[in-house]
């Protein structure tokens, strides 16, 4: 299996390589050279297997030789064992056809833990054998931060750089990224958005001497790794309400377009995936580019669910990529038109490939509170503000299909939201109870490269 990119220029790499690398050298993103397909029999084969088992036969064929099966399996058992419910990612009824996917079981409390959890494991694995030292930069609007300092704190190959935007993450997302004591974790508040952070991670990884010289990674979704791992989810709960001989229908709450992506893949991968929908808040660039055909950035709007609070969707490219036929010229061209006018309109034939694989919806920040309050009162399940903008628009699209929505995060790390809509404020799982009560440790940034760059230099000694 080999990773290409979606901007055509960069090298060729296998799935350790690409899982290292983090972005191409061409600036673009790193995908399979084709997908693998799995057979009826073998999607039939998943239901009822254990969640580490179902991700071990789903991602086995994207990760060639750098695992043997047995270490592979070994990695996937350790991601997985410290989640707070047997089942991983367990399914709950909403209504006669509507379930939710409850990602939230994980060590931070959101569905970026299914993929870091394991990616640190690999990590560890790959670089124990290589005896290479890293430093992993990782851009967050709350919870790719949070997951990547559980994931990777301690560890003495690595450093880990988290840029959030200053003031506009929850105050317990804050704290899970500010409060670790460890040496190798630097939680950096910088003034901006959260594109503000992603765009100065980009510029990172296009600094090719600072690149190098760091050994720099990255952990956000526009690495591949993290992708492959949400994919699995999509498998165990489809088999779980009858795939592969009836489709399901998915609603993700959508920022970074790394989630949905996932089930995109999974589709191509032959799972019988019927709408695939996108569900945003009012930060709705990816509903507007669907409507009307243009990608046009607007500014960032802070909102009840932050996390999604987001314009540039990274892992949009990836699927532009396939929409354009895999010219990875053709998609280079649409990414300088975003740097240079902050939009680009997508041209009839690939819109329509867009149309025809993904539906969406937008919801406001009344219809979160107002979709927080009537979950509750109807199906006794308190949803955090993201999986109430999920849930929204799944209603909307309710058809013969299930309806799985994804849950991606905890109430109680969003307690003003939940509390703003119920009443009812959400408490933290007993082994977090003190994280108000932790000391923090945090350094404030302005959003300028070329400090933040003499800051990792600096703690790195690199
Ligand atoms: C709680 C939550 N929900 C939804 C999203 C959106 O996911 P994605 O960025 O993969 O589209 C995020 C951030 O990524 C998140 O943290
Ligand atoms: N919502 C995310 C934004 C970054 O997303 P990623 O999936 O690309 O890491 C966050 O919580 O940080």
């Amino acid at each position: 299996m080999q990773y290409i990119s979606t901007r055509g220029s960069a090298p060729v790499l296998t799935f350790e390589q690409a899982m290292l690398t983090g972005l191409a050298r061409d600036g673009g993103l790193y995908v399979p050279e084709s997908v693998p397909v799995m057979t009826e029999a073998e999607i039939a084969a998943l239901a009822g297997l254990p969640y580490e088992e179902i991700a071990f036969r789903v991602m086995r064929p994207f990760i060639g030789e750098t695992f043997t099966d047995a270490e592979f399996k070994a990695l996937i058992a350790k991601a997985y064992a410290g989640f707070g419910h047997a089942a991983r990612a367990p399914l709950k009824q909403l209504g006669p056809n509507h379930f939710l996917l409850e990602l939230f079981h994980g060590p931070t409390l959101a569905f970026k833990d299914f993929a870091m959890q394991l990616i640190g494991q690999l990590f560890q694995a790959a670089l124990g054998r290589s005896g290479q030292r890293v430093t992993i930069v990782g851009a967050t609007s709350g919870d790719t931060g949070s997951a990547a300092i559980e994931a990777f704190r301690g560890l003495s190959n690595v450093d880990v750089f988290i840029l959030y935007p200053h003031g506009r993450v929850s105050e317990v997302q804050r704290r899970q990224m500010t409060t670790p004591a460890d040496a190798n974790v630097h939680a950096l508040a910088v003034d901006g958005d959260f594109d503000t952070c992603q765009g100065l991670l980009k510029d990172m990884f296009n600094d090719f001497a600072f690149r190098d010289r760091v050994g720099l990674a990255g952990v956000n979704s526009i690495n591949w790794a993290r992708v492959l791992a949400q994919v699995v989810y999509y498998f165990s709960a489809a088999v779980s309400l009858g795939a592969p001989h009836r489709a399901v229908d998915f609603t993700v709450p959508t920022g970074n377009f790394g989630d949905i992506f996932a089930g995109y893949i999974a589709r191509q991968m032959g799972l019988p995936i019927g709408k695939l929908v996108i569900a945003t808040n009012q930060n709705d660039i990816l509903h507007r580019c669907l409507t009307t055909g243009v990608y046009q950035t607007e500014s960032v709007l802070p909102s009840l669910s932050p996390s999604m609070d987001i314009q540039v969707s990274s892992n949009f490219e990836r699927v532009l990529f396939d929409a354009y036929g895999r010219d990875g010229a053709a998609v280079a061209q649409l990414m300088n038109e975003l740097k240079g006018d902050g939009a680009f309109t997508v041209s009839q034939g690939p819109l329509e490939m867009l149309r025809d694989t993904f539906a969406s919806g937008r919801v406001s920040e009344e219809e979160t509170s107002a979709t927080i309050a009537r979950t509750l009162k109807a199906s006794a399940e308190l949803l955090c503000p993201h999986s109430a903008v999920g849930v929204a628009v799944a209603e909307q699209n309710l058809g013969a299909n299930p309806m799985v929505t994804l849950a991606t995060a905890h109430p109680a790390k969003f307690p003003a939201a939940v509390e703003g809509a119920t009443g009812i404020h959400p408490a933290l799982p007993p082994r977090m109870a003190d994280l108000f009560d932790r000391p923090e440790r945090v350094t404030r940034m302005t959003g300028e490269l070329q400090a933040i760059e003499a800051l990792i230099l600096e703690r790195t000694g690199a």
